[in-house]
């Protein structure tokens, strides 16, 4: 069965809190996302599996680790762009890839209209970033694309998830780990996260 990891270190909680406040600008939203992607990055990425090698130092030559595995990081479009450059801040040489899926308004389904993914994304380790985890639709679907394509290390990082989201990626991809910083209340009756942030993409982009 999957892990889920409630990333509770301060600073992430700090700048999520501030996130939520429905009066800050989308400038200052876009700041915090990307903020709080590159603390979340350092947390995702602490059981990462690591190679020996070696290296000359000025005075020796030095047994080092080194990440083994290719990274890749999979941005869920719109909102998952926001998490983009906060991770490259910490993981420079990670490939992205997006996959565009928005959720239908009634039947709350994800449809899908883009994807480009990394050559070889069956390759390596994935995480898939998207800030929000409400019924769990898109995520779920972005992760059985990838598996169609052959990935296998897949790794879900969300910002806020809902009991119904973390349920239905349990479900439907019980080896796929899950990082969020909060856990919310619940899903109103449009398919929003309660109390959530709102919808993260018009948010990130002032497209409300
Ligand atoms: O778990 P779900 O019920 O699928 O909801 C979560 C999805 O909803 C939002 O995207 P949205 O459809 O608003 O598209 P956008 O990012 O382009 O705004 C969010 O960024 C997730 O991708
Ligand atoms: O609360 C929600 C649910 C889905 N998508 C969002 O952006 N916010
Ligand atoms: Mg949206």
């Amino acid at each position: 069965m999957s892990e889920l990891h409630l990333l509770d270190h301060p600073l992430i909680q700090h700048k999520l809190s501030l996130m939520r406040d429905k009066n800050i600008s989308c400038k200052k939203f876009r700041e915090l996302l990307e903020e709080v992607a590159m603390l979340m990055a350092y947390e995702v990425t602490r059981n990462l599996p690591l190679e020996e090698t070696k290296v000359q130092t000025p005075i020796a030559e030095a047994r080092v680790k080194v990440l083994a595995a290719r990274m890749s990081i999979i941005a869920i479009l719109r909102a998952g762009l926001g998490m983009v450059n906060g991770m490259l801040r910490l993981i420079p040489t990670a490939r992205v890839g997006h996959i565009g899926l928005y959720r239908d308004p009634h039947t709350l389904e994800p449809v899908q209209y883009y994807y480009k993914l990394p050559k070889d994304v069956a390759d390596g380790e994935l995480i898939v970033v998207d800030p929000m985890l409400a019924t769990g639709g898109s995520a779920a679907g972005a992760i059985q694309l990838l598996k169609e394509k052959g990935a296998r290390d897949i790794t879900l990082l969300s910002l806020i998830a809902a009991p119904e989201g973390i349920q239905r990626v349990r479900r439907e991809h019980p080896e796929v780990d899950i990082y969020t910083a909060a856990v919310d209340e619940r899903l109103n009756d449009h398919g929003y996260i309660v109390p959530g942030l709102g919808d993260a993409g018009d948010r990130l982009f002032g497209t409300e």
